[in-house]
């Protein structure tokens, strides 16, 4: 694949709570090796733009599609394999971080893909985390370190887009910078990569995103 082609595009997104619409008509595209930014005020449905993107929730109007094909036509577990969301709340844990890190590759829609326990060593480390860590305990990390580790987690399983929810919105600034080169490695280093990230932080947005979409609320 070229640089900048399509890896993930929506178009006519439309999405309502109830009675109340909050976006309307929502057209993006990110193209390989874009880290595209979505910003917008607090509860404008970023969040729920991302599910939307990655299949989480059903379509209330409108088309995804990854690679020229439509979300409706992919296998679902397929199409979320390939377009990988970190939430703003990551999902519990459980034993040591080792073992979570490698628990996804005993899924069967990720049959084919190998772990490599030096690779999760790698990429921690490069995130300020010692060899040990892989030895903690999952369920008591704190909130940033499980925000390392989701994200770690996802980067292992090599998607295609990855979508992420305020990923870095519980690290210091330091290490929120060394997941941001981490992405930007990660992003260099595969063939057709690319990502979609929700952040309040404008300074972030402002140093790290290749282009900005901003979502704007319709209201009542
Ligand atoms: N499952 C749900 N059921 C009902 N309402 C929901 C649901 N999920 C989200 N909402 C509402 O939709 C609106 C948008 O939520 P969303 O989390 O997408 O906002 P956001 O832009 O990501 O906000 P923030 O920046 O505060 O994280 C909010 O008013 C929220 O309460």
């Amino acid at each position: 694949m070229e640089a900048g082609e399509v890896l993930l595009s929506a178009r006519g997104l439309s999405r309502a709570v109830g009675s109340r619409r909050l976006w309307q008509d929502v057209e993006l595209a990110v193209g390989v090796g874009e880290r595209l930014g979505i910003s917008g005020p607090s509860g404008v449905g970023k969040s729920l733009l991302l599910r939307a993107l990655a299949g989480l929730d059903a379509l209330q109007s409108g088309e995804v599609w990854l690679r020229g094909k439509s979300q409706s036509s992919w296998p679902m577990p397929q199409f979320r394999a390939e377009v990988m969301s970190l939430l703003q709340r990551p999902a519990p844990a459980s034993g040591t971080v080792g073992a979570h890190l490698a628990e996804p590759f005993g899924f069967k829609v990720h049959a084919g893909k190998r772990h490599q326990p030096e690779e999760a060593a790698r990429l921690l480390n490069q995130l300020g985390r010692p060899p040990t860590f892989l030895d903690q305990d999952a369920a008591h990390l704190s909130g940033g370190e499980a925000q390392l580790v989701a994200l770690v987690r996802a980067l292992l399983l090599s998607p295609t887009v990855l979508l992420l929810d305020e990923a870095t919105s519980a690290l210091d600034a330091d290490t929120a910078e060394r997941a941001e080169s981490v992405l930007r490695a990660w992003l260099a280093d595969g063939p057709a990569r690319a990502l979609i990230f929700v952040s309040h932080d404008r300074a972030q947005q402002a140093r790290f995103a290749t282009r900005v979409h901003s979502l704007s609320g319709v209201g009542a």
